[in-house]
């Protein structure tokens, strides 16, 4: 932000391009689902892409999240390309999303749920994790408790594997507070409420340690107080320093949240700017209601 002397008037610099969507254009056949679609997500903010069933939103996601290979066109993500990357080394590149339909192992307690997104940052190889023989200089954390195996970690070093296991257990249960529900840490996933599995999706998503989390549809099936608490949740996020892509139908949260919009309707990109600027675009108010453009 800079202050021009004479006339007083503050500007801010235009905050740095995250990730880029560029003249994205996908086909399914001889259906054009995403049709010369650009925008971008800018570092630190809360971006809202919204738009009537079936504009292609869900689809916009899968190809900023590497699901699909646009038909022509591409998306790069901090400098990289992410078109064509297979999926585990776009969620190392920092990109993490949630899903529209719960995706979680159902059998795993809460804490294991989030455990196997930390792996995703882990160094150790399937070998090295078998024989334990990569070998780190311990921390307070993860140097045994006992004082002669600590006397001999403190020698020989503690294995990478079990360092990074304590690491990341330490990492989850922070996450679950985070997201509110510690409690449930030992729980099957199965077993938690619908709002508090939604909430542990997050937890694992946040896990992999994104720069950027893309959450579908992220208040599908709240009641009012779920989605207020879900509001906040999105802010704390935010305010941890991560960006924000967020897919969502209710119109009063996305207003709430967001600090801008980008508007999809058959494919195309149709209006994009502030809640208030979109909200008042007559393209955008004859999309929700299907009204002719000139009529709106
Ligand atoms: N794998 C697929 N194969 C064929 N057509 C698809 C596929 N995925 C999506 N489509 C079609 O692409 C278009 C855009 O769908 P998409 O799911 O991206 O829309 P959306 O805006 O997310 O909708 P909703 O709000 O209903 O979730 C739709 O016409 C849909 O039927």
């Amino acid at each position: 932000m800079s202050e021009n002397a004479s006339t007083g008037v503050v500007t801010r610099a235009p905050a740095e391009t995250l990730l880029k969507v560029d003249n994205v254009t996908l086909k399914f056949g001889g259906l054009v689902a995403l049709d010369g679609v650009s925008f971008d997500v800018r570092k630190g903010e809360i971006l809202g892409l919204i738009g009537p069933n079936g504009a292609g939103k869900t689809t916009c996601f899968n190809v900023m999240t590497g699901v699909y290979k646009p038909t022509s066109g591409q998306v790069t993500f901090d400098g990289g390309r992410v078109s064509g990357r297979p999926r585990y080394a776009i969620t190392r590149m920092g990109i993490a999303r949630t899903f529209q339909n719960i995706r979680l192992f159902p059998e795993m307690t809460a804490l294991e749920n989030v455990l196997v997104g930390t792996d995703v940052r882990h160094k150790t190889s399937v070998v090295g994790a078998l024989f334990r023989i990569s070998r780190v200089r311990g921390t307070e954390d993860t140097l045994p408790k006992n004082p002669i195996k600590r006397a001999f970690a403190n020698v020989f070093g503690v294995s990478r594997y079990v360092a990074e296991e304590r690491a990341g257990r330490e990492k989850a249960q922070e996450l679950l507070t985070f997201v509110g529900i510690t409690a449930h840490a030992d729980e099957q996933a199965k077993n938690l409420s619908y709002g508090d599995q939604r909430r542990l999706e997050i937890a694992r998503a946040l896990a992999t340690e994104p720069k950027l989390l893309c959450l579908d549809e992220p208040a599908a099936g709240f009641n009012p107080t779920e989605k207020a608490r879900l509001l906040e949740l999105i802010r704390k996020i935010r305010d941890l320093g991560l960006t924000v892509l967020l897919i969502e139908h209710d119109m009063r949260l996305v207003m709430g949240v967001t600090d801008r919009i980008v508007v999809l309707e058959f494919g195309k990109k149709i209006a994009e700017g502030s809640p208030a600027e979109v909200r008042a675009n007559p393209k955008v108010v004859a999309a929700y209601l299907g009204v002719p453009e000139d009529a709106a």
